[in-house]
């Protein structure tokens, strides 16, 4: 595992001014927009600067006094709960399966940000995966270094990886690597960039998770907000809207 695992959560009551508040943490970028509909649903919307406008604030209010919502990178979002610091997060399975935090309980499946993490190569290459199984070694660029290396290890492959933290799909074209993983949704990206899919690792949707040491400490708290998630969930499905 390539990643610093969160402080310990008893390491971490430094500078905390939470009066009792929870905090969930909500990735920034595409998941924050798809999540927001259901926020107002949950009756934990934050306040509308979260979502936009100048504000240079990470920290916010939302319709329940007893919920505050900060604002992270994606990857951020699992680092905050697994150390405590967040108690509460919505994010990705690419990351939780990155992190593998054990700190980490992710009960609820949103269903947002679908998408699936991939290996794509150059489309002109033929792709054999009967010569996979010759191969000891390959470069791989990535941000998802260690689910890339649990992928190829589990098929007798060291993967030597390029970490990247975006645009991982030029690596092959100026010789950084000869295979890439990266999520894909439509295939658009890959193929505008000259690659194809060829082995898909993971479907991946958005969860929301929980550290586990607060679901002990504040059982009361963390159930209401995880059924207040479920009940949303339901009302915003396409079956609720047809009953
Ligand atoms: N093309 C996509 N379609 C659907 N979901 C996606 C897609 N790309 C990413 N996601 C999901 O959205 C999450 C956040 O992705 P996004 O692109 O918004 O952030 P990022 O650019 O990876 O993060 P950051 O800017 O914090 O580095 C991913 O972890 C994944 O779960
Ligand atoms: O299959 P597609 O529908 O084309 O989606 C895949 C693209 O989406 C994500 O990038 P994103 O748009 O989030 O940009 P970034 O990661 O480079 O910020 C991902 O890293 C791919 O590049």
């Amino acid at each position: 595992m390539n990643h610093p695992r969160p402080a310990h959560q008893t390491e971490t009551s430094f500078g905390t001014e939470d009066n009792g508040r929870i905090v969930l943490a909500l990735p920034k970028g595409r998941i924050l927009k798809a999540v927001s509909p259901l926020m107002s649903g949950t009756g934990m919307a934050p306040a509308p600067e979260c979502l936009g406008g100048d504000s240079r604030k990470l920290r916010f209010p939302t319709q329940d006094p007893q919920v505050d919502v900060v604002r992270v990178r994606s990857f951020d979002v699992a680092t905050f709960v697994a150390s405590g610091g967040a108690q509460v997060g919505v994010c990705g399975a690419d990351v939780l399966m990155e992190f593998d935090y054990p700190e980490i309980y992710a009960p609820l499946d949103l269903g947002i940000g679908a998408c699936r993490i991939s290996v794509a190569q150059p489309a002109h290459l033929p792709h054999d995966p009967q010569e996979w199984k010759r191969w000891s070694e390959v470069r791989v660029a990535t941000k998802y270094p260690a689910i890339t290396r649990r992928f190829f290890a589990a098929r007798g492959i060291n993967a030597t990886i390029v970490h990247l933290h975006g645009a991982m799909e030029l690596a092959p074209m100026l010789g950084l690597s000869r295979l890439i993983v990266d999520l894909v949704d439509t295939g658009s990206t890959l193929k505008a960039n000259g690659l194809k899919e060829v082995e898909t690792i993971a479907q991946v949707t958005s969860r929301v998770i929980v550290n586990r040491t607060a679901l002990k400490t504040r059982p009361e708290q963390i159930d209401r907000i995880l059924s207040r998630f479920r009940t949303a969930l339901a009302a915003s499905s396409p079956v609720a809207e047809n009953v």
